[in-house]
């Protein structure tokens, strides 16, 4: 599996957890009283908390997310508790239900689609203006024509679609298709886990509305995983951003901080800088630039002996080897020098650029006009009567300063001087255009 594949995966992961939890908590039944009672006031708690923290990040369009889920539920559950304390429907319970299968999926892709503007006030005005304005004008046509909506909505429009297994309206299934559509393609326009989420959600509602009133707790267990769905997803995105370099999706520096404070005794550390990297800005562009960092990430990524790549900031790297003696590592950072080395960097426009890895691999083997390749140089060091991981770091990094004095595109190990390092070749020029 591909590490792109395993990212996405990453992303639809946490929903698709907490679905299959309510599915399986929904169809097994058997709830206890305390998970009873937890589900009749879950989804009203996780409205006020989760609203509330959303709204404290300026994450309206979650908020909104969680308000249109709720409004569903409200609706649904006013009805459900009547049908169960009197063993009949309420009069308007048809058109209700056929109201909210039609709605729900729309008003849900609707907020879901709607980027957040910059002004808080202005996207929280025009945000609930159109909540009020279709609530009302579905309010108004079912006070006034509830007959017509009633009808209007149950008319079977494709004869040749419908099928046995359809226990909702037709128009609620285009909506839910719909919505589905337009969700999948924001996902896959920009993959993240948020957009993963109401993906999923979606999915979670569609399977709750045929069980509204048959399976007891369906709605109230539906309802509030996909709103923790929405709430872990924001969790999920902060956590990324607080984490994750954002240009080369390596682990930041904070990400870097907090696993120094979890080592062992024994590990290593190296610091890996890209050769002559100012010149190379000034001569190809700060865009061109950030190709390059991509590249050396998406090789460091790669290294072996249980090394993990961070950014460190700007153009340098930690790679850390818990548990690894220097001995062990040296063959590993050489080798991810080696590749970096090796690595043909093809110079395009942005319009051109590889939509996958194969495409990538074809266009840099299909010829080599516009091509650069970079070096890095790597200074490493490994806990041994150093005292803590700042020491560690600090010899890597005077290690580093050997390597670059030593005409770069090398690895320099802490205490070991011009002979005996492990270097391959070293160029003044590593910045050459093929
Ligand atoms: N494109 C781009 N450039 C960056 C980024 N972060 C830092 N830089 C640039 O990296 C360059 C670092 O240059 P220096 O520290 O002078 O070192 P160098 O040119 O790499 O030379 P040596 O390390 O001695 O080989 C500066 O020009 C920064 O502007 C970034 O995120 N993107």
């Amino acid at each position: 599996m591909s590490r792109l594949a395993a990212f996405r995966i990453g992303h639809f992961l946490p929903s698709l957890l907490l679905l299959a939890a309510g599915l399986l908590a929904a169809t097994l039944g058997g709830l206890n009283e305390f998970f009873v009672s937890l589900f009749n006031v879950l989804p009203t708690l996780l409205l006020l908390l989760g609203g509330a923290f959303c709204l404290a990040y300026s994450r309206q369009r979650e908020a909104f997310l969680l308000l249109v889920v709720y409004l569903g539920y409200f609706v649904l559950d006013t009805q459900a508790d009547y049908y169960r304390a009197h063993g009949k429907p309420l009069a308007d319970a048809a058109l209700m239900f056929h109201l909210v299968s039609l709605l729900l999926p729309l008003l849900y892709a609707v907020q879901g689609l709607w980027q957040e503007r910059s002004h808080l006030v202005q996207d929280l005005v025009a945000r609930s203006a159109v909540l009020l304005a279709v609530g009302a004008v579905f309010a108004g046509l079912a006070q006034r024509y509830p007959q017509a909506l009633l009808e209007w909505l149950s008319s079977t429009r494709w004869e040749l679609l419908q099928a046995g297994w359809m226990s909702l309206v037709q128009l609620a299934y285009a909506a839910f298709l719909l919505a589905g559509v337009a969700l999948l393609v924001q996902y896959l326009r920009r993959p993240r886990p948020l957009h993963a989420a109401f993906l999923v959600g979606l999915a979670g509602l569609l399977w709750m509305l045929p069980r509204t009133f048959n399976v007891p707790l369906a709605l109230n267990i539906l309802c509030s995983q996909v709103m923790l769905m929405l709430m872990v997803a924001v969790a999920h995105e902060a956590y990324l951003m607080a984490f994750r370099d954002e240009l080369t999706g390596l682990p930041g520096r904070r990400a870097l901080n907090e696993r120094l404070q979890r080592l062992g005794r024994n590990y290593v550390i190296a610091m890996a800088d890209v050769d002559h990297f100012k010149q190379f800005n000034d001569t190809h562009g700060h865009d061109v630039g950030d190709q390059v960092l991509r590249l050396v990430a998406s090789q460091l990524r790669k290294v072996g002996g249980g090394g993990t790549a961070y950014r460190y900031g700007g153009e340098e790297f930690t790679l850390l080897f818990p548990g690894k003696s220097l001995e062990e590592c040296l063959p590993h950072l050489d080798a991810v020098r080696q590749a970096v080395e090796g690595y043909p960097l093809q110079l395009r426009d942005k319009g051109q650029r590889p939509r996958n890895d194969r495409q990538g691999r074809q266009q840099r083997s299909g010829g080599k006009r516009g091509s650069v390749s970079v070096t890095i140089s790597i200074g490493v060091a490994e806990r041994r009567q150093e005292k803590g991981f700042e020491d560690v770091i600090r010899a890597a990094d005077k290690a580093l300063y050997t390597a670059k004095s030593a005409g770069r595109n090398c690895v320099r190990a802490h205490g070991q001087q011009r002979s005996g390092a492990v270097r391959e070749r070293a160029s003044e020029a590593p910045v050459s255009a093929r």
